[in-house]
């Protein structure tokens, strides 16, 4: 039972020019009137839901506190479902907490991170996987990322599962009505017919398993690190991409000590760029130390782009590094082609290193990396492929909750191949229905959902 009035800060925190306190629960108007008191004096109750008033915050004494608009929306037509008053206030933190500290004393419960959310969730505005969408679209680093939020927030992905777990249903109510009532004459579906629909569910849920990549990639970006020996210009390709100089570039070898990460919008992927001490053997302690954050950087990243100089050409020590990776991973950079020679054969390079990809670029006079930027574009989305208009998977708890899913349906075609009685097909059916449901938030127990929820910001 929600029955407690609960209020937080719900805008940005430090300076603005208009901070919001949001109040939400069935005495939202009485602890609103305590604090606000409109230019004539009346009661926010009295007020049509959504519309806006003109008044001022004061403390217990009466004495003003703020200058303020409210804004009513009584339920259940608000965010949460429930009466809201938000007080429109000046933007400084000092205000905000003080007028929060009003709205407390006049009976409000401080929200805990996520509630309104959760409130809203509970009272069935929203589903769990379009709640985090709200998240998702808050913290999205690009225009792209951010557009994948709003298409779940407004249930792309719940529709599917939705749409999967009705058709799920409709082959279990065939499934029990044999189990039911195994003599009588009804229209069955024939085991191949029941084989079909079960494994056209799994398919579709197997085409949405291969979206994660790019969901993951566009929410969280795409982790890519310059590796390299000492001084063939892995700083300068850094600075070269991000146009502006991050990091510091000499013609000292070992000048990189420390892995400099940045951040760098590629059209609408977001990439997190992490430049590397350059690889080498050596007895400085400092350089040992960066040697090893280099390690740590390549195993985490989704994208190693390997630099090498052209004047040094490539060495058994490059190769034998590039092939400890696959060769989705790892792009070969041959940089400073600015100072090639007349006589010298791209193929060479090319050939030696074969299938992996070898891009000839200068830091220097910014060659060949707008053809690098796009490289890294294909690797990561096929061609053709519209951020904006597809469904993306970005979240590991519905990723595995469709691995689930998708599995507990291959067992029950399993199942029908091998002819066993209907109720063990129903069972494996009904495991990948309650799985589905997780995402959706149908079938997850409370303290699961009590978690996820905790997990979102403040006032949200
Ligand atoms: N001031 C303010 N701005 C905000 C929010 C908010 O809570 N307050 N939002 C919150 O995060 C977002 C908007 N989301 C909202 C979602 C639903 C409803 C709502 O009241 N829906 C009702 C009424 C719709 C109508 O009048 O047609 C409904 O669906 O029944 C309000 C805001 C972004 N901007
Ligand atoms: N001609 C030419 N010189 C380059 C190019 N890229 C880098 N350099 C020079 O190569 C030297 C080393 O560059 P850095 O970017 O510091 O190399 P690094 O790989 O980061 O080196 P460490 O941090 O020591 O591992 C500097 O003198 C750069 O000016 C290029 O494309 N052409
Ligand atoms: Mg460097």
């Amino acid at each position: 039972m929600i029955n407690d009035t609960i209020a937080a800060i719900t805008t940005a925190m430090g300076a603005a020019s208009v901070g919001i306190i949001r109040i939400s629960g069935s005495e939202a108007s009485e602890i609103a009137d305590k604090v606000f008191r409109s230019k004539k004096g009346r009661s926010l109750k009295e007020k049509k839901t959504y519309t806006i008033t003109y008044g001022h915050v004061v403390d217990e004494e009466g004495k003003v506190v703020d200058e303020a608009l409210a804004l009513v929306m009584w339920g259940p037509h608000s965010f949460t479902g429930e009466n809201v008053v938000e007080l429109q206030c000046h933007g400084g933190m000092v205000i905000l907490r003080k007028v929060l500290e009003l709205v407390i004393r006049a009976g409000a419960r401080l929200a805990e991170p996520g509630e309104f959310s959760k409130r809203a969730f509970l009272n069935g505005r929203l589903d769990l996987s379009q709640a985090e969408a709200i998240m998702d679209m808050i913290n999205a680093m690009t225009e792209e990322g951010a557009q994948a939020a709003v298409s779940n927030l407004q249930g792309g992905l719940s529709n599917i599962i939705k749409e999967y777990r009705k058709q799920i249903l409709e082959i279990m109510a065939y499934l029990e009505a044999d189990i039911d009532f195994p003599e009588e004459d009804f229209t069955r579906l024939t085991p191949g017919e029941l084989g079909l629909r079960i494994s056209q569910i799994a398919d579709g849920i197997h085409d949405l398993l291969q979206t994660f990549r790019s969901g993951r990639i566009l929410r969280e970006g795409l982790k890519t690190v310059l590796i390299g020996k000492p001084n063939v210009g892995k700083s300068s390709l850094l600075n070269a991409l991000l146009k502006v100089k991050r990091a510091i570039v000499t013609d000292i070898p070992g000048t990189t000590r420390d892995v400099i990460e940045e951040y760098y919008n590629l059209g609408g992927i977001p990439l997190v760029l992490m430049d590397t001490a350059g690889i080498r053997e050596t007895e400085d302690i400092v350089e040992k130390i960066g040697m090893e954050k280099t390690r740590e950087a390549v195993e985490e990243a989704d994208l190693i782009l390997y630099v090498l100089d052209i004047v040094h050409g490539i060495t058994e020590d490059d190769e034998a590094f590039i092939r400890r990776y696959p060769n989705d991973k790892i792009i070969i950079l041959a940089n400073k082609i600015d100072l090639l020679k007349e006589e010298f054969s791209e193929e060479k390079i090319r050939e030696r290193v074969a299938p992996y990809r070898v891009h000839f670029v200068s830091a220097k006079e910014e060659i060949g990396l707008k053809e690098l930027e796009e490289e890294i574009k294909g690797v990561f989305f096929e061609n053709g492929f519209n951020l904006s208009d597809k469904i993306l998977l970005n979240n590991v708890r519905h990723k595995e909750a469709l691995e689930r899913a998708k599995r507990a349906l291959e067992s029950a075609h399993r199942g029908v191949e091998d002819n066993l009685p209907s109720d063990f097909i129903s069972i494996d059916l009904r495991s990948s229905w309650e799985h589905l449901g997780e995402i959706t938030g149908e079938t997850l127990e409370e303290d699961i959902i009590d978690q996820i929820f905790s997990q979102f910001c403040l006032g949200k």
